[in-house]
């Protein structure tokens, strides 16, 4: 069975749309190149830019048909748009037929705003691909070259890699690859694809030469030839076929919707408990009816769930901007609530520059300046490492490392030159990261010799001799200690530290053809210590990531040693710091592990595999952790998935690795990490604010109808169903969105994370909005209601209906009471623009988003209050400047009352709430939590009188003060002394 005769007919369809003249991938070599014109040289640049004429881009494009009006239909299909079409019926049924339009109105505004706002957030979390543009390896006209994935044509040779994602469907040349293929066929155990094994009668993904776009390689190199790009692979027809996914709700919106739904509950319930009310109040049946689907209209929470997610896709947006591209909606809220950050060194804390500073032989150490000051043990050290290389700095590809070692052997006047190199190569063993060695076999005057080099303690396991001073002799014990001294010397300045060991085989031997043959009985030449500077902004991230209660572990392959040096720099350690190697880490039990990082402290996990990754990740999760993880190999996939946050390094990372995370680094930058915590908690923070904002309108917009039903006739309705509406669906949306992007309040990352379990609606913000801003609203518009009545003579009981004398002032009195709840609406929007801090903190006018809101809301207001063409509709009634007057300090009043609550808030709660404040300053020595009991005290929590005095510039008085307050501080957040 052929593979076409497996897929179901559609996919044949698609088949039949390809080129006529696609070569089929498994015919004979020959014949392929022949029928694509090319060689295994590859094509000229010329025929490539007359190939992309003819095929396009090598992407892969929609073609899932229109779904928006599917879409849209949803939208009017969510529970509240039911429940409001409902409403509208019954206002049918009781003889309003104005009041059943505007809620007809309301539905389709709705839908249609949510709508455009999901359509918003999915274009924004697609625009991410921008950020994150494909590259592949390619040989044109017999050189390698990076190129844009998209540039790709038939007949390309490609170069595939571990850790690379295949862009094309093509042909293996030469080399096996181990293929993850379940993008396609659903199967995620990879599997082994040859350039050896053509036989291959069976379904076309199954054939073994064979690799196809969307596959990520785990293992090998190969080169293939491609055979089909964009919609002609066989993704692009599964692409084809597929409809376009809904994009998964988040925790955050889904908690949102049960909330919604819970609230629409309950004004269904009060909607229905009104009625009654209203009968008696001597209503009759149809406004009784109208009045409780106002009740209803006005707690119903509508356009709170699309804000949310509109407020998400901001984030997304603004966070690729600042170099952390999201890839879903989600893990904005996430990253808020992070508490363990597990980094790697290089590359993350440093900036993976590396330059050779130190050259260790038996002969002793030399700073290898300059070709005069190196000794021939150097030169030799230095040429054998660079041969030892992968790495091509002309064609602008290469591990740092590597392009350090080659840069070494040009400053000691011996240059590699890599196309000569690789010429001479005979065997490559690729760096390992399990086994931290890396080994070629070269052609050398006829012999084969192999080069070999890696983690000193790795290398010295496989090294039987030294060549020292021209003779080699025996690896004895003590020598093997004075270079692991050395080692440790090195590695304590912050060095990486590589070994460099050769063998030269035997006349005419071939190469080895497994590792374990090539890596023994080596003879080890000396070390070479290289420095690779901290990211000028780490230090800064470390200490604001500490001042926010988050932990940051190091899981590094590299030195204990190197990586303490690297992290005390950066001032990581804080509250102490513990190195546990890859072994001991080995040999520690799940509850060992649990219980170390219970402790707090910042653990350097040294030269770790990336399995210990998962184990790491898993352990700070059982303690509860949201935990963000760093990774760039095909080896910390795994790891990525597991944590809450997988960042993986788009510059330096492999395709596996981006494609595994959840967030990807376009400056694979530490601070970024911190920079999107930051990101996460302001939007969190912001989502919090629009709903504290949106909950505030239901109290003065219910507290009219109590008045009203409760006076049991003697005053009249003082705010109208439309009214209602007007608010929540004119004046008040435009501010709520621009909530959404409100800037940081100050301390935002002064407090600790916001624990996994608690929920976005806190009974504090229900409190604030309805028993606070709410209260003081219903009171103020109550106030103007009561005084307009008055002025204009109205006495309880009084008539006002259509006709009578004081029907003009009820109508003003109505819109008094209207555009009171506007007013004080402005203000809350003021009001919840900060949490705690006083609003001048984060600047009056510094939204100007929120500032255009409002100008809206205004001219929107003044439109119902003096258009005679809306009077009617709204039932609204032109306002004298007296009148007006009444309303204007309305919004001050709702603010000030705020900022004076906040500033009492602020008193009782002097202190930043967040874990112990912390400067970065250099870690005390150990010696220091002696026996004084001042640092006994304050290193119990993770203080010491040395840091304290060397942070704040205190006297032991002072410490002695402001440890007894960390204490209490500490006390109030369940750290208990260890
Ligand atoms: N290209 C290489 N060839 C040989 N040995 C290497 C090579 N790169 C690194 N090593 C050795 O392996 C060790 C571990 O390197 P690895 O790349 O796994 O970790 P790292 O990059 O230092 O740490 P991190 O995980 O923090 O990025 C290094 O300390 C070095 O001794």
């Amino acid at each position: 069975m052929t593979a076409s005769e497996e897929r179901p007919g559609a996919v044949r369809e698609a088949e039949e749309e390809q080129r006529p003249d696609a070569p089929d991938p498994r015919e004979p070599l020959g014949l392929l190149f022949r029928d694509l014109r090319t060689s295994p040289n590859g094509l000229s640049e010329r025929e490539v830019q007359r190939r992309q004429t003819v095929h396009g881009p090598n992407a892969l494009t929609r073609r899932g048909g229109r779904r928006w009006p599917h879409e849209l239909a949803q939208q009017f299909t969510q529970p509240l748009a039911i429940l409001l079409s409902l409403a509208a019926v019954l206002a049918v049924v009781s003889g309003t037929p104005a009041l059943a339009v505007a809620i007809a109105a309301v539905v389709v505004l709705n839908a249609l705003l949510a709508f455009a706002q999901e359509r918003q957030a999915e274009r924004a979390v697609e625009a991410l691909a921008d950020f994150l543009p494909e590259r592949a390896t390619v040989v044109r006209a017999g050189r390698p070259r990076e190129v844009a994935a998209t540039e790709l044509v038939p007949g390309d040779v490609l170069v595939v890699e571990e850790g690379d994602r295949v862009s094309a469907d093509a042909r293996l040349l030469s080399g096996g690859v181990q293929v993850d293929l379940s993008a396609l066929t659903g199967e995620s155990v990879p599997v082994f694809r040859s350039a050896e094994d053509t036989d291959n009668p069976g379904p076309l993904l199954d054939a073994r030469d064979l690799v196809f776009s969307g596959a990520a390689c785990t293992g090998g190199q190969a080169r293939a030839v491609v055979t089909a790009t964009g919609m002609h692979t066989e993704l692009g027809r599964i692409a084809a076929l597929s409809q376009r996914t809904r994009r998964e709700e988040s925790p955050l919106e889904q908690q949102v919707r049960r909330v919604a739904r819970l609230i629409a509950v309950i004004a269904v319930g009060v909607g229905l408990a009104f009625l009654p009310m209203g009968l008696a109040a001597g209503l009759p049946l149809s406004a009784a009816v109208a009045f409780a689907v106002g009740l209803l209209v006005a707690n119903v929470p509508e356009g709170l769930l699309p804000t949310i997610t509109l407020a998400l896709a901001a984030g997304v947006r603004d966070l690729a901007r600042r170099g952390a591209v999201v890839k879903r909606l989600s893990a904005v809220e996430t990253l808020g609530s992070t508490t363990a950050v597990c980094t790697d060194k290089t590359g993350t804390l440093t900036e993976n520059r590396m330059r050779v500073t130190t050259v260790w032989t038996p002969a002793g150490e030399s700073p290898a300046k300059r070709p005069a000051q190196a000794g021939t043990e150097v030169v030799r050290l230095a040429r054998a490492a660079a041969l030892c290389t992968t790495a091509d700095p002309a064609a602008g590809h290469g591990d740092p490392t590597e392009l350090a070692l080659l840069e070494l052997a040009e400053r000691v006047g011996s240059p590699c030159v890599p196309a000569v190199r690789d010429a001479e190569r005979r065997a490559l063993f690729r760096f390992d990261p399990h086994v931290k060695l890396m080994t070629t076999a070269d052609a050398a005057d006829g012999t084969l010799v192999l080069h070999t080099k890696g983690a000193p303690e790795e290398v010295l396991t496989h090294a039987t001799r030294v060549y020292d001073r021209g003779t080699v002799r025996p690896l004895t014990p003590a020598g093997r200690t004075e270079v692991v001294r050395t080692v440790g010397r090195l590695a304590a300045r912050g060095l990486r530290v590589l070994a460099v060991a050769v063998r030269p085989l035997e006349p005419r031997a071939p190469a080895p053809g497994r590792r374990e043959d090539a890596e023994q009985d080596l003879c080890l030449l000396g070390l070479v210590a290289m420095a690779d500077p901290l990211r000028p902004e780490v230090a800064g991230s470390i200490a604001l990531a500490h001042r926010a209660g988050i932990t940051v572990h190091v899981v590094t392959g590299d030195n204990g040693l190197t990586a303490a040096a690297v992290a005390e720099q950066a001032g990581i350690g804080h509250r102490g710091m513990r190195i546990v190697t890859g072994t001991e880490l080995d040999t520690m039990d799940d509850d060992r592990l649990d219980a170390l990082l219970a402790r707090r402290e910042e653990v350097i996990f040294a030269r770790s595999s990336p399995e210990a990754k998962l184990r790491i990740a898993d352990a700070l999760r059982a303690e509860g952790n949201t935990v963000a993880m760093t990774g760039d190999g095909v080896n910390d996939a795994p790891a990525l998935h597991r944590a809450d946050i997988g960042v993986a390094m788009g510059r330096s990372g492999t395709d596996v690795a981006r494609e595994a995370a959840t967030v990807v680094l376009t400056d694979d930058n530490f601070a970024t990490i911190v920079a999107a915590v930051e990101y996460g908690r302001r939007t969190y923070d912001n989502i919090r604010k629009f709903i504290v904002y949106i909950f505030t309108h239901a109290v003065p917009e219910v507290v009219p109808f109590l008045v009203f039903a409760l006076a049991g006739g003697a005053v009249p309705l003082p705010l109208t169903v439309m009214q209602i509406l007007a608010v929540d669906l004119g004046t008040d949306t435009l501010p709520a969105l621009a909530l959404g992007r409100e800037r940081a309040e100050p301390g935002l990352m002064d407090r600790p994370p916001r624990p996994r379990s608690e929920r976005v609606i806190r009974p504090a913000m229900l409190a604030r909005a309805w028993g606070f801003l709410g209260l003081i609203s219903a009171f103020l518009v109550m106030g103007g209601y009561f005084l307009t009545l008055a002025r204009g003579g109205w006495h309880p009981g009084d008539d006002v209906g259509p006709g009578t004398a004081l029907h003009p002032t009820w109508q003003q009195a109505t819109t008094v009471t209207w555009l009171g709840i506007v007013a004080c609406q402005i203000g809350t929007a003021f009001a919840v623009r900060t949490d705690r801090a006083p609003l001048r903190a984060v600047g009056v006018f510094s939204n100007p988003r929120l500032l255009g809101g409002i100008g809206f809301s205004l001219a929107f207001a003044g439109a119902i209050v003096y258009l005679p063409a809306l009077h009617r509709l709204f039932g609204t009634a032109a306002l004298t400047p007296t009148q007006l007057l009444t309303v204007l300090p309305f919004p001050f009043l709702v603010w000030g009352a705020d900022e004076l609550r906040r500033a009492l808030v602020r008193r009782r709660t002097a202190v930043p709430t967040g874990g112990l404040p912390v400067e970065p300053v250099p870690p005390a020595p150990v010696e220091e939590s002696g026996h004084h009991p001042l640092p006994v005290l304050l290193a119990r929590h993770g203080w010491s009188a040395h840091r304290l005095t060397h942070a704040l510039g205190v006297g032991e008085h002072a410490a002695t003060e402001i440890v007894a307050h960390a204490r209490r501080v500490a006390a109030e957040h369940g750290h208990r002394p260890r």
